[in-house]
């Protein structure tokens, strides 16, 4: 008879994916879709608008439902994970920003899973909060409203959030987006960190040089899988004329890629 392999071995993967398919009404956005995502992996999905990486999200976070096919996080259906495995980011563009809530009434948020509705916290809790806080680098702003932090603590604010329940699988929709290129760099930074620390993380960007330089791990997308890999080889012009369409350089430079927008497309390597 086979061993049975736990949820937790590094064999089993994070997110398993078994032709899936995606649909709003008439609008099919992907097709019988397979994909596996290994444990411990720290992975980017990059594609163009309207491609299907937001739907992707909501269908391993459970929140839409598959038209056809399973989805299973670390071999379960995703229906029957235990509340808490999943931490989720949204896209910030989505947050209302007047709502009248504190940093530290935000990251607490993450705590009302599985129906809970009490609403004050334990001191165990308040100290849980502080210490992660405190790790995020947004301990000196806990009780400021949620309007008046600058981008980057708002995005560590809905980071806490997400990770306030010690979840296996971190999940990001666009964590790049809408603030500066240092606080980009420190938030795919500190997400290394947390993926070292035995989180898998999976986000989406549109940001192919963040992904060069930060991921170890990408998912080229366009309503289904184009090709996934290390950024070193999955960033040719094949593979991003395939997701994108046209219209892309790649200088190689010593080991680093940089990808820019043109016309026409080219390809210069400059170490052949
Ligand atoms: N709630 C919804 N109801 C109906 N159609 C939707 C909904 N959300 C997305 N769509 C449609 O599904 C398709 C994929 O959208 P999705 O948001 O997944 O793309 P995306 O790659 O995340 O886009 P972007 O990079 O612009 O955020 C699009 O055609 C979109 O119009």
């Amino acid at each position: 008879m086979p061993a049975t392999l736990h949820s937790d071995s590094p064999l089993v993967p994070a997110v398993k994916l078994i032709d899936v398919t995606a649909r709003y009404d008439q609008n099919v956005v992907f097709n019988d879709l397979c994909l596996e995502i290994a444990a411990g992996q720290f992975a980017g999905i990059v594609g163009p608008t309207a491609c299907g990486k937001s739907t992707l999200l909501k269908i391993i976070l459970g929140i839409h439902a598959v038209s056809a096919g399973q989805v299973e996080l670390y071999s379960y259906p995703v229906d029957k994970v235990r509340p808490g495995t999943i931490g989720y980011v949204p896209q910030l563009g989505s947050v209302d920003w007047n709502f009248p809530v504190t940093v530290e009434e935000v990251i607490s948020m993450g705590l009302y899973t599985n129906g809970r509705i009490w609403p004050w916290l334990s001191k165990q809790e308040r100290a849980c909060i502080r210490d992660l806080a405190h790790r995020l680098g947004v301990d000196d702003c806990l009780q400021n409203h949620i309007s008046d932090i600058s981008g980057g603590q708002r995005q560590r604010t809905f980071l806490a959030r997400a990770l306030i329940n010690n979840p296996k699988l971190l999940i990001l929709d666009e964590p790049t987006s809408g603030v500066d290129i240092k606080t980009q760099h420190e938030v795919l930074h500190l997400l290394g960190d947390i993926n070292s620390g035995g989180i898998t993380i999976l986000l989406t960007t549109h940001d192919l040089n963040a992904v060069a330089s930060h991921l170890p791990w990408v998912i080229c997308f366009n309503r289904g899988m184009v090709a996934q890999g290390r950024p070193n080889t999955i960033f040719t012009n094949e593979i991003l004329t395939k997701t994108y369409g046209g219209d892309i350089v790649i200088v190689k430079s010593e080991g680093h890629l940089l990808i820019a927008n043109s016309t026409p497309l080219n390809f210069i390597d400059e170490h052949p």
